[in-house]
């Protein structure tokens, strides 16, 4: 690989001895890591090779997923690389809290913090660029979690939107990417000198308003995947000097982790308990991880009035409320989603539960968890709800072979013995629920998004 000079005078300067050997990692494997998802029942029984266990993540493995299999279709695997599944590991997401992930996209952290909460609490995830808050709210969607809202904004409406809101807040800040250069040599391209700094400028401001979100007493964990000394322990030195409040919460280092080193912030000897992962050293592509509490005693924090709007009542009509109902009495073992926590976008129905803050005057990609929607004086049950469902919670399931699941997938019907009754079924494959279909005279009528299909040709 060939690497700027100046990134090499740079690193030639920073790591001494050491210089060699990380320039070399930059220039070898990439290793491939994925995840398995607690949300699912048996999350364990997949295809994928469990040999590999990573230890400081307990449902991370070292191996590679295929984007075409029923595990990843149906959410039970996530791709992601051993080191940034570090960061999402830190923040110790519990149920019940509410969480935002900042800089979102494509998902990684999200899915991870997600899968952790046990659908209570919520977690918002926000990505700036339009497109990417699209795969971010698609990979959201297959995690099954009930408590995600998606957002597409930038940081500074948010925090008009959400002062002081959130138990712990993740920013996984875009950076000069230096930990990409193995995975993606294009990335080498963007890179000069002053990125870094200007990087860093970036990472600043979306802090600024990061820590407007933030609870008294909470937690906000940052994260980039660039070795620059100006976006990683000198961003955390001037977060503590502009947010004096604010202490480094030692990370626990596991086998080839790196400590954050103090010289090359402004020598706070706390910067040790910052998380360095150096290819070098470490089985990734590489990432700096900080986690920060705020230590104010609740009193002295002046919170200001909320600005936000009173919850906006997207209310069902009548014969909406009886189509749900009847779907529900019919399809579900529970009533897992009450009329009192439904809310109507056009003819799109969500469960978003109650206690969740109001966004209906922020751009959103995923207002809470799909039900279905609407048409004429029916419901057709959606995909996400596919998704978010286990087998166990509904008798009207149908199993189908792997045969079957990939004519499904692709987009065709399927044929079935004609002993099942009409109607709407979730689909199974080893026990996976992967998406609803509908029944007629032993046909599987296709209700596979049309954006999400995929074939084996
Ligand atoms: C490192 S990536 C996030 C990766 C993600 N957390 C994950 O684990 O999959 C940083 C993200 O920040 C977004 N971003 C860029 N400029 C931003 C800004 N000014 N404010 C907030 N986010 C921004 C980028 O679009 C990008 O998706």
């Amino acid at each position: 690989m060939k690497l700027p000079e100046d990134f090499k005078k740079k690193y030639q300067a920073l790591l001494g001895d050491q210089a060699t050997a990380f320039f070399e990692s930059l220039s070898g494997e990439v290793q491939k890591g994925f995840r398995l998802n607690p949300l699912k029942d048996n999350y364990k029984k997949v295809a994928n090779s469990l040999d590999e266990p990573v230890e400081y993540v307990a449902t991370g493995y070292v191996g590679e997923v295929s984007g075409k299999t029923l595990e990843h279709q149906a959410g039970y695997v996530y791709s992601q690389d051993l080191s940034a599944m570090y960061v999402g590991e830190v923040v110790e997401a519990e149920p019940g809290e509410k969480i935002l992930d900042l800089c979102a996209a494509p998902g990684g952290k999200s899915t991870q913090i997600i899968e952790k909460m046990a659908n209570q609490g919520l977690l918002v995830s926000n990505e700036i660029n339009k497109k990417r808050a699209l795969i971010l709210a698609e990979n959201m969607e297959r995690t099954g979690a009930r408590n995600s809202i998606v957002l597409n904004e930038d940081p500074a409406t948010l925090a008009q939107n959400f002062e002081t809101c959130f138990d712990k807040i993740v920013v996984d800040a875009p950076c000069s990417g230096e930990g990409m250069f193995r995975k993606d040599p294009h990335a080498i391209t963007y890179w000069h000198a002053d990125y870094p700094a200007q990087c860093a400028k970036r990472q600043r401001e979306i802090l600024a308003e990061a820590v407007k979100m933030l609870a008294v007493g909470g937690e906000l964990v940052y994260s980039t995947c660039t070795f620059a000394p100006e976006e990683d322990e000198q961003i955390i030195s001037w977060l503590l000097q502009e947010y004096p409040y604010f202490e480094i919460v030692p990370l626990q280092k596991y086998n080839g982790m790196d400590s954050g080193v103090p010289a090359w912030g402004n020598d706070e000897p706390a910067l040790t308990g910052t998380v360095r992962l150096m290819p070098h050293h470490f089985k990734g592509e590489g990432h700096f991880i900080a986690k920060l509490r705020d230590t104010r005693p609740a009193q002295v924090v002046k919170t200001k009035k909320n600005k936000r709007k009173k919850q906006n009542k997207a209310g069902l009509t009548q014969e909406q409320v009886a189509l749900w109902k009847e779907f529900s009495a019919n399809f579900l073992k529970q009533d897992l989603f009450k009329v009192n926590e439904l809310q109507c976008y056009g003819d799109h129905l969500y469960y978003y539960n109650k206690n969740w803050p109001d966004i209906s005057c922020l751009k959103f990609m995923r207002p809470g968890l799909l039900l279905g929607v609407f048409k004429k004086k029916r419901f057709e049950p959606s995909y996400t709800l596919a998704l978010a469902l286990s087998a166990t919670e509904t008798e009207q399931k149908l199993a189908l072979t792997h045969e079957q699941w990939q004519q499904y997938v692709a987009g065709n019907t399927v044929t079935v013995a004609t002993s099942h009754k009409n109607g709407w079924y979730l689909l199974v494959c080893d026990d996976k629920p992967f998406a609803f279909g509908k029944v007629v005279n032993g046909t599987v009528k296709n209700f596979f998004p049309k954006g999400l299909r995929f074939s084996f040709e």
